[in-house]
This record gives structure tokens, sequence and C-alpha cells, in this order.
């Protein structure tokens, strides 16, 4: 309840923001940790996480976000949507851990409630979403790289992206998999998510996680040039297609979203579970020691 005010409030807010900064020709909003640019004529914004120190995936970073969107859905300026981080060499460290460890089945299955949310309204989105990936992008951050129609990665042997949920002890939900299948196939999206490969970039371009590897410095501006060629598509003939080639795999989620809820809740729940995460934010905390 409170966060549905939250999301009221943020919208409203925000909504104000917008038209007050328009005047200047570049929009611009902002949550705590979602930051929003739009420039005028183009019909481009670019969306910013930033939720340091890892840009992981709060309840609070999953409700920005999701208004974002929302927001700019709206809007019916905005064709296309460029997605990227303000944390340094991190893209998004995926699920935030402590919203998954030593908290009540109610936590969890709302956490979840807004992780599908999030997820159905990026995977079907009618805009343009090229993601500019410049760091770290393992599990939820390959997620949100998934969901866009094309992912630019900097070509830093340093950063990885990946499904990797089974080296945390936990399994990548079925909607996860659906869309690493159509992003890389299914010989190697079996192999990638039982061994919750991590791939650096070269493997990721070989295999499919991403379209095009770019030097650090180029990632913005290859992610616009992108942007500009699909920008020149009109628009219903893509939404169309788009809609069509994902329409089975997110009607798949929607038709079974509280299942899926309680599935999760009661997976996460499981004492075995919660040992598995503990172990993992242990592992964590000591490669720092
Ligand atoms: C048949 C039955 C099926 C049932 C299935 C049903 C349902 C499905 C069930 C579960 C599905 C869950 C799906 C989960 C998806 C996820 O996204 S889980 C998250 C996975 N993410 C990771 O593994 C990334 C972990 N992090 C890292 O590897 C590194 O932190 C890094 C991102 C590479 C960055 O490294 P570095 O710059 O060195 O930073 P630190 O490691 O020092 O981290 C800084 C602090 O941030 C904390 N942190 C890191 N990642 C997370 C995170 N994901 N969530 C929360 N916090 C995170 C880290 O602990 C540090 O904290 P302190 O400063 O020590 O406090």
């Amino acid at each position: 309840m409170a966060l549905a005010a939250a999301r009221r409030l943020l919208l409203h807010a925000g909504s104000r923001l917008g038209r007050r900064e328009a005047v200047d020709g570049a929009r611009r909003f902002a949550n705590k940790r979602v930051l929003v640019e739009t420039e005028g004529p183009a019909g481009v914004a670019v969306m910013k996480l930033r939720n340091p120190p890892v840009n992981s995936l709060s309840l609070e970073c999953l409700t920005e976000f999701t208004i974002s969107l929302e927001k700019l859905e709206n809007d019916k300026s905005i064709r296309g949507v460029i997605l990227t981080s303000e944390c340094p060499g991190i893209f998004s460290a995926g699920l935030d851990l402590l919203e998954m460890y030593g908290r009540n089945p109610a936590h969890y299955a709302e956490y979840w409630k807004n992780v599908q949310e999030l997820w159905l309204r990026l995977y079907t989105s009618n805009m343009i979403l090229v993601s500019a990936i410049n760091g770290a992008s393992p599990a939820g951050g390959c997620l949100l790289a998934l969901c866009c129609d094309y992912r630019v990665m900097a070509d830093n042997p340093k950063y990885t992206i990946g499904l990797n949920e089974s080296l945390l002890g936990i399994v990548a939900p079925f909607w996860f998999k659906d869309m690493y299948v159509n992003t890389i196939g299914h010989r190697e999206a079996e192999r990638a998510l039982q061994l919750g490969t991590l791939f650096p970039p070269a493997e990721a371009l070989k295999v499919g996680v991403v379209d095009e590897l770019v030097p650090e410095d180029k990632v913005h501006s290859k992610a616009r040039s992108v942007m500009a060629k699909w920008l020149a598509i009109p628009d219903h003939s893509r939404q169309l297609t788009k809609n069509m080639m994902r329409k089975a795999t997110a009607d798949n989620l929607i038709k079974q979203r509280e299942a899926d809820i309680q599935n999760f809740t009661s997976f996460i729940s499981k004492d075995s579970i919660q040992k598995s995460l503990h172990m993992y934010l242990e592992k964590l905390k000591q490669k720092k020691g």
C-alpha cells in the first residue's frame, strides 16, 4: 500500500517537473535511483541507473525504474530509450540479494511482484530499447539488458554478463530462461544456465548475449548511432513485429503471475536456499577483506 502511494506521488511530481523543464527543449526528470534525460527532437531518452554501489535492484529501485518507464511510455514524443548506468564499472549487480535474504514471505511476494512488473514492462515496451552496458551485468543485470532490442557492451575483460543464478544456489525462473533461450538459443542457454556462466565480452558476443562490443569510451556514442538506425524504421511495423516475436513469452508469465509469486516465495523461504544466499553474501564480503 505504501509503495502504491509512493508510486502515485512520484508519477505526479515527475510529470510536473517534466513539464517545467520541457521549456528548454531538453528535458530531465529524476528519482533518487533513476535519472532520465530526453533530447527533444530526436525522441530519445537516456535512462541511467544510479543506485550505488552496484545498482542492485532493490524494491525502491525497481519501483522508480518502473515509474520512469511508465512515464516515458506515456510521453508520445519518446520513441527510444538508451538504458545505461551511472555507477562506474557496474551496469547492474542484478536483484538485490538483501531483498531475498532474511525477510518474511509477504516481503518476498511483494518484491517478486515488482520484479515481474518491471520485466513485463521492459520486455513488452513499444519503445526501442538499446542497452549501453558499461560494466558488470550478472543475473538481473543481464535480464535488463536482454529485455532490450539491441545490446552494446564495453569491451573490457573485467566486465562479465550472464544469468549466474545457479552459482548462488538459486534457480532462474522460467521467464528468465525463456528470454535467454529466445536470445541465444536452447543449447547455449541450457549450458549457460546450468553452469551459471558469466561471459566476458568476447564470449558474450560470440554466443549472442550482446550484439556489439566497442571500446569503453564509445559505448554511448555507439548506442546513439544504433538508436538512429532503429528510429529510421516506421514505428507501427517495428512495434507489431516486436510484439509478434515477444508476446508468447510475456503471456506465459502473465497467465501465471500469481502462481509464479507463490513459487518464488516458497522457494526463497526454504532454509536450504537462505543458507546458500547467506554463504554467497559472505563470499562477497570476504572478497573485500
Ligand atoms: C524448479 C524450482 C524453480 C523455482 C524457481 C522459482 C523462483 C526463482 C527463484 C529465485 C530467482 C532469483 C533470481 C535472482 C536474480 C538475481 O539477480 S540475484 C543477484 C545476482 N547478482 C550477483 O551475483 C552479483 C553479485 N555481486 C558481484 O558479483 C559484485 O558485487 C559485482 C557486481 C561484480 C561488483 O563488484 P565490486 O565492484 O568489487 O563490488 P563489491 O563486490 O565489493 O560489492 C559492493 C557492495 O555491494 C554488495 N552487493 C553486490 N551485489 C549485490 C546484490 N546483487 N545485491 C545486494 N548487494 C550486493 C556487496 O555485498 C558489497 O556490500 P558491502 O559493501 O560489503 O556491504
